[in-house]
């Protein structure tokens, strides 16, 4: 029977909660995704991202709350549900000892693809992921980059409408990093729903329709992310000094002048000041500084970016868990 909920969400979400022994991982998580939009879900390592995956993939069960997924419950229709999702992980479906059509290969025939399609749609995937050179090597011989493409085509063998993407540039470099990108981009203009899990604040910036950030097991702010960064002001004035003394001095000083906590900058010798990007208001600032006696060595002003959300709204920069 299919007891298909009519909506217009990819992804309704209520009161999800998870716990591994004491530890809770998912304190109760609400969320609404649009069908055909790219969602982010960020935070910090051990934040519980893989584990919100993993349920709504059907993958494990929540102890509580309820998801509906493409129109389908995960805990009425989960085999309805896995029909319509692909999934890229952190652990890939990529076997190593075959080649990368091989993998495609055995991919169609588990997704029923049709047998006379088949071949087809592999040669489309090889073109589509620039693998056409090394389709008949062993997946062994691939470089990071070339695994997570293989691992996202086979993904969309079986036409999935929603897709998640696990934390899919983890460990890749720039110009790879770049390259997928590029790849998630084609998808979405395709039409499919991508949830997206990253600890990569660029990326969500690039990527994401909307963007969720998880802290302690709560969603703790979702918007745009111009909404979020809007959330910390419009712009910032980024200041870099040559010693940490310096910066504790700069830091002191600014206290009377900007009246909230500065969150740190990309390393410990920079500051990010909340300010409007005119004269008056960056010379203020660094008047204040020099009558102190410390002049940065370096003055830029910038759009914040979702660090400084993060900071805004956490009051710690992104923490990894110890
Ligand atoms: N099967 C499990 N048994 C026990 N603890 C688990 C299990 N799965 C996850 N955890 C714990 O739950 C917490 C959240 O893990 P999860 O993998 O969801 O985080 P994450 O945000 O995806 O982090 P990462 O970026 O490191 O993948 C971690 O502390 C992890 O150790």
């Amino acid at each position: 029977m299919n007891t298909a909920i009519a909506t217009d969400l990819a992804f309704d979400v209520r009161g999800l909660r998870k716990s591994f022994g004491a530890q809770t991982v998912l304190d109760g998580i609400d969320l609404s995704i649009g069908r055909g939009s790219v969602f982010a879900l960020l935070g910090p390592n051990g934040a519980g991202k893989t584990t919100t995956v993993q349920i709504l993939a059907t993958l494990i069960k929540p102890d509580e709350g309820t998801a509906v997924v493409g129109g389908h419950s995960i805990a009425d229709e989960p085999s309805r549900v896995r029909r319509i999702i692909g999934v890229t992980g952190q652990f890939s479906a990529v076997d190593e000892l075959l080649t990368g059509a091989e993998n495609l290969r055995l991919m169609a025939r588990l997704r029923h693809v049709p047998k006379d399609g088949r071949e087809a749609l592999i040669e489309r995937l090889l073109r589509q992921f620039d693998l056409v050179d090394v389709a008949n090597k062993s997946a062994a011989t691939y470089s990071g980059g070339m695994r997570r493409r293989l691992d996202l085509a086979m993904t969309l063998v079986g036409d999935p409408q929603i897709i998640f993407l696990d934390e899919p540039t983890t460990g890749l470099d720039p110009r790879s990093r770049r390259a997928m990108w590029d790849i998630v981009r084609t998808l979405v203009a395709g039409g499919v729903t991508l949830f997206l899990t990253t600890q990569y604040l660029e990326e969500a910036d690039q990527l994401a329709d909307r963007v969720a950030v998880l802290d302690g097991g709560r969603i703790v702010a979702e918007g745009t992310p111009a909404e979020l960064k809007a959330a910390v002001g419009e712009e910032q004035l980024r200041l870099r000094f040559a010693t940490a003394e310096e910066v504790g001095k700069a830091r002191d000083v600014l206290a009377a002048v900007v009246p909230i906590d500065l969150p740190a900058g990309g390393d410990e010798l920079e500051l990010r000041v909340p300010t409007p990007a005119n004269g008056a208001a960056v010379r203020s600032v660094l008047n204040a500084l020099a009558a102190a006696g410390v002049e940065p060595s370096e003055v830029t002003t910038a759009a914040p970016d979702l660090d400084d959300v993060f900071f805004a709204l956490t009051g710690a920069p992104t923490k990894e868990e110890s």
